[in-house]
């Protein structure tokens, strides 16, 4: 990354709480992250960042700071124990150190149609144990992570991270430059009035989905019987970030245009480590009706539904999923079941 700022200290990140086999990969991504938010931070006068390069596997327009992080990510982890290499920006696992025993996947920049516009932007990992072959280590139960997390370039560069033994929130301090712990628990809030959902898509919505967002709409007029708020920034990270902080709810369900009949998430750098992170913090996480922690990715640009956040919530998505036909496309004056 030519115009980035000072490589890593060794200290990027002090604290006990990282495993020892992970210590290496966590601080290379840390002092990675610390740059591309120096980046970030100068906008235009960083250069072209938010300029369309070219198009990913998917076809997803890619920018230059997409590129720019996947780079400089991939080159990071040199030596740090990392045998097999995914990214939502190229097509196949790439192997960096060959004895190396981990597996990482990774979305180097999410969220990247808000690059121009100065909302927050992330990046989203996730470790596994490395298989032996690099399929092997990456389409297999997501329940098997041993590590994910994200840093959110935004109003502060922060990094959410677990291990499995619940979600610990750092930040970076911009004169140390160092991620500084600020929470070692981090707990979802179990009650908010926020729902995420795209809502431009509703007419290609499942009848479920649209059943339970217009129950939200309803707000004190439906069976809920009271006020809801809605959010979208189309940033997972961001998203995810506040209802870690907040609670609320988020969905991005399949629909019915072509392409998106498994949603637009990726299973393994994006629902995957966002899911072990949600349900780590006491929330929920599932593809409308089945956890996603427990599945396997079908191939490694995979795409599900997702939707999670607050527990209470995302089981309430998968019971309207349980309705009777009859019941689900009713009016919402006619469904009785969740009168709140
Ligand atoms: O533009 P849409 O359809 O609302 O989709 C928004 C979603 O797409 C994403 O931007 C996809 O991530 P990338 O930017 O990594 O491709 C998510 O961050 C966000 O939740
Ligand atoms: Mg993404
Ligand atoms: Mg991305």
């Amino acid at each position: 990354m030519d115009r980035a700022a000072p490589a890593t200290p060794p200290d990027i990140i002090a604290t006990d709480l990282i495993p020892a086999p992970l210590a290496a990969c966590i601080a290379a991504l840390c002092g990675t992250a610390a740059r591309i938010s120096t980046l970030i931070a100068r906008g235009p006068l960083g250069g072209t960042l938010g300029a369309a390069v070219g198009a990913n596997t998917d076809g997803d327009q890619q920018k230059e700071l997409d590129l720019m992080a996947d780079a400089a990510f991939a080159d990071a982890l040199r030596g740090t124990g990392v045998r097999h290499h995914a990214s939502e920006e190229r097509h196949s696992i790439g192997t960096i150190d060959p004895e190396g025993g981990l597996a990482l996947a990774i979305d180097p920049l999410d969220g990247s149609s808000n690059i121009d516009v100065n909302v927050s932007i992330g990046t989203i990992f996730s470790i596994y144990p490395a298989a032996r072959t690099p399929e092997a280590s990456f389409l297999r139960d997501t329940a098997e992570q041993i590590g994910a997390g994200y840093f959110i370039y935004g109003p502060q560069t922060a990094l959410i991270v677990t291990f499995g033994a619940g979600v610990q929130h750092y930040v970076l301090d911009p004169e140390t430059r160092r991620f500084i712990l600020a929470n070692d628990r981090v707990a979802i809030p179990p009650q908010s009035i926020e729902f995420a959902i795209n809502a431009s898509n509703y007419r290609h919505w499942p009848q479920p989905i649209r059943a339970y967002i217009d129950d939200c709409i309803a707000g004190d007029t439906g069976p809920r019987a009271k006020n809801f708020n809605m959010r979208w920034v189309a940033s997972l990270v961001a998203e995810t970030h506040r209802i870690m902080m907040r609670g609320g709810i988020f969905l991005y369900p399949s629909d019915s245009r072509k392409g998106y009949e498994r949603g637009r998430l990726r299973m393994v750098y994006e629902c995957a480590p966002i899911a072990m992170l949600i349900e780590q913090a006491g929330g929920r996480a599932t593809d409308g009706t089945l956890p996603i922690l427990s599945q396997v990715a079908a191939s490694l640009h995979a795409r599900t539904p997702f939707v999670f956040g607050s527990a209470e919530k995302v089981d309430r998505v998968a019971a309207y999923h349980d309705l009777p036909d009859e019941e689900v496309s009713a009016l919402f004056g006619s469904r009785g079941l969740f009168r709140a």
